[in-house]
């Protein structure tokens, strides 16, 4: 049967000869929700790819809700709902002829299609072509896919990328709403200000290695105003031959900098 939940067990990935990610295990309960912050390179994406599917790792198991990668592969992908950093919509269609499509796909009525695109904030712009939608606007229609079926398992690359503080804002207090459901969250990130508003875990990277793991809270209690970004900071400057990396400073909201 196995748990429910996400579950990442012995997991890395080669690529072409590059261990782009290192052996690594984690656990993540229902109706918790994980950050994965790390610098450019750092091995996010390929997680999160891993997770959905997309690639296959090199070592280890990956389970959704006790549902092994590779095994009953429907129905391991229905689990999860997922947000790719990198995904184009057909630019020549509407907000909801893409939004209607993708709700017939996973056999969902057109009722619900509206109700996203309402959630999103873009009812008043579903008439308009994708292709002339903002950065935001198109990260807003791809988490509209991945929540369209409500799955217990959400898997966001960058969900706040391009969004304005406005929509920051609204979807992390969506995603609160998520957790609260009882569903799970995994999501990667730059901002160590919004994995702090939304994350019970996160798990820090660097090329490749989970270089720590835990609460949020434990990291905030130890690191104080600093938060996450200072534990950050403080867990780079240990790393070996990295140069010192000023991501998440100043990111924090009203922080001193
Ligand atoms: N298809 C590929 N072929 C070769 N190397 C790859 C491939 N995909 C990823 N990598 C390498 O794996 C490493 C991790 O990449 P990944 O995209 O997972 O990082 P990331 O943490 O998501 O970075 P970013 O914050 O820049 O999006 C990088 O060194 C990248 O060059």
């Amino acid at each position: 049967m196995g748990e429910k939940g996400l579950e990442w067990e012995k997991i890395s990935k080669t690529i072409r000869g590059n261990m782009v990610v290192h052996p690594f295990s984690f656990r993540l309960p229902p109706g918790r929700v994980l950050a994965l912050a790390g610098g450019n390179g750092a091995g996010k994406s390929t997680i999160l790819r891993m997770t959905v599917g997309l690639l296959r790792p090199t070592s280890g198991v990956i389970r959704v809700n006790g549902i092994e990668t590779g095994r009953r592969t429907r129905a391991y992908v229905e689990q999860i709902g997922y947000m790719p950093d990198d995904f184009s919509f057909s630019p020549g269609l509407t907000a909801w002829e893409t939004i209607a499509f993708f709700a017939g796909l996973k056999g969902l009525d057109q009722k619900r299609a509206r109700d996203v695109l309402e959630i999103v904030g873009l009812g008043a712009e579903r008439d308009k072509r994708v292709g002339h939608f903002s950065k935001g606007m198109q990260q807003r229609l791809l988490f509209a896919q991945a929540i369209l079926a409500e799955p217990p398992i959400l898997v966001l690359d960058e969900p706040t990328n391009g969004l304005d503080p406005y929509w920051v804002d609204t979807l992390a207090e969506l995603l609160v709403g998520v957790k609260k459901s009882g569903r799970s969250v995994v999501f990667s990130t730059h901002q160590l200000d919004v994995a702090e508003q939304v994350a019970d875990e996160v798990i820090f990277l660097n090329r490749g290695r989970v270089i720590s793991s835990g609460a949020v809270e434990s990291f905030c209690t130890r690191y104080g105003a600093g938060g996450l970004a200072a534990a950050f900071a403080e867990l780079i400057r240990k790393e070996p031959g990295t140069r010192v990396a000023s991501e998440g400073r100043g990111q924090r909201r009203g922080g001193s900098g």
